[in-house]
Parts: C-alpha cells; sequence; structure tokens
C-alpha cells in the first residue's frame, strides 16, 4: 500500500519531469499555460461564474442539501417511505459511487469517502448478522421513534434500546 501511494506518485512524477526537460517546447507550453491561470503570484483567483442559470458569487463557499436532494419527490417515488427494495430495482437508484447526484451518500469527486469498500462489508456482515441470529423486541411495548439529531453524523436523537432473543438452533441460549 506504501508502494502503492508513494512509488507510483514519485515515479509518474520524475518521468513527466524528464519528458518535459527533453522537449522544451513542451515544457514552454506548460509553462505559459499556468502562467496564463494562476499568474506571477502562484494564487488562483476566483471569479463570479453562472452555473446552471445561477449565479455563484466569487469567495462563496457551497454547501450541498444532500438530505433534501435524496429526498426529492422528481426522483424518489414515494421518498419518505422505508422501501429498501428500490434499490434493488433499479441499478441507478443504487449508485453511490459519487456519479449519481440523486443518490450520494459518501459524497462525490476526489474527497469522496475513502472507507466506501469497509463500510460496505462491515454494515452488511454486523446487520446481516445480528438479523440471522437473534430476533429483536422493543422493551415494555415501546414504539421505535425515528426523531434525529444532526451533530456530524445524523444519529438517533434517542438511542435505540432492544431486546435480542436468540433464534437460530445452535445458539447457546437454546442449548
Ligand atoms: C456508512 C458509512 C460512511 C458514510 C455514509 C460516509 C460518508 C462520507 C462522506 C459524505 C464523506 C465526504 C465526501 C465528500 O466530501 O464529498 C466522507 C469522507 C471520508 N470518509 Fe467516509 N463514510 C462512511 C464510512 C467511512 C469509513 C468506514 C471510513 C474509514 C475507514 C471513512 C473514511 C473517510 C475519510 C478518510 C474521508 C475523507 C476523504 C477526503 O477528504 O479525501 N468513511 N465519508
Amino acid at each position: 500500500m506504501v508502494i502503492g501511494g508513494t512509488d507510483t506518485t514519485f515515479a509518474t512524477m520524475e518521468w513527466a519531469m524528464t519528458e518535459l526537460l527533453r522537449h522544451p517546447n513542451k515544457l514552454r507550453k506548460v509553462i505559459e499555460e499556468l502562467d496564463a491561470i494562476i499568474g506571477d503570484q502562484n494564487v488562483v483567483e476566483d471569479e463570479t461564474t453562472v452555473i446552471a442559470g445561477y449565479t455563484i458569487p466569487k469567495n462563496s463557499c457551497i454547501f450541498f442539501n444532500v438530505r433534501a436532494i435524496q429526498r426529492d419527490a422528481e426522483f424518489w417515488e414515494d421518498p419518505l417511505r422505508f422501501e429498501p427494495e428500490r434499490f434493488l430495482k433499479d441499478t441507478e437508484k443504487r449508485n453511490y459511487t459519487g456519479n449519481s447526484f440523486h443518490f450520494f451518500p459518501f459524497g462525490s469527486g476526489r474527497r469522496i469517502c475513502v472507507g466506501i469498500p469497509l463500510a460496505e462489508k462491515n454494515i452488511m456482515q454486523i446487520l446481516a448478522t445480528l438479523l440471522h441470529c437473534f430476533d429483536w423486541e422493543l422493551p415494555d411495548g415501546r414504539q421505535p421513534d425515528v426523531k434525529e439529531k444532526l451533530q456530524f453524523v445524523l444519529t438517533k436523537a434517542e438511542p435505540l434500546v432492544v431486546v435480542p432473543i436468540a433464534r437460530l438452533s445452535n445458539s447457546i441460549q437454546n442449548q
């Protein structure tokens, strides 16, 4: 992993520099382009721009409301209904690799979550094991609530308290 993350980048840059130094006209072209865009102060100027009809003023800090986008009724049928099967029916719906701008729980672009492969395996394995090995009951006939608490991660306002009941014939409780 160390070699994959360091030597590859280093070798690519070293080769690029070598070839540019061997081809001065190409090197000049790169430098002219950098000078034209960055100038001689080494600072990229922000400019007011228009994207999809919206004016984005210079120096704006943009936040996407991913929560609202992922509940947009124009794209999601009955968006608040809990229907995991919707992701099985339509492959585009379960594309969370950052290429679908209707569903991007892991972000998108160069800062997309690096933990996707681990998260996929962990969540699948742990949740499947808990559901397969136990039946789950709420204490005192309580109902599960869906009140949210916005922190760094959107969590449940009140932690879920549940009682596990072994359901497999080979579980210790049933022996
Ligand atoms: C359900 C699980 C997870 C969700 C929903 C999630 C979501 C996200 C999101 C939305 C971002 C920001 C992406 C952006 O700026 O466009 C992010 C970044 C990141 N995540 Fe995750 N994540 C999860 C699990 C994990 C795990 C398991 C790890 C590590 C083992 C991890 C490590 C990171 C790191 C290091 C970044 C920063 C990447 C960067 O800025 O270059 N995440 N994650």
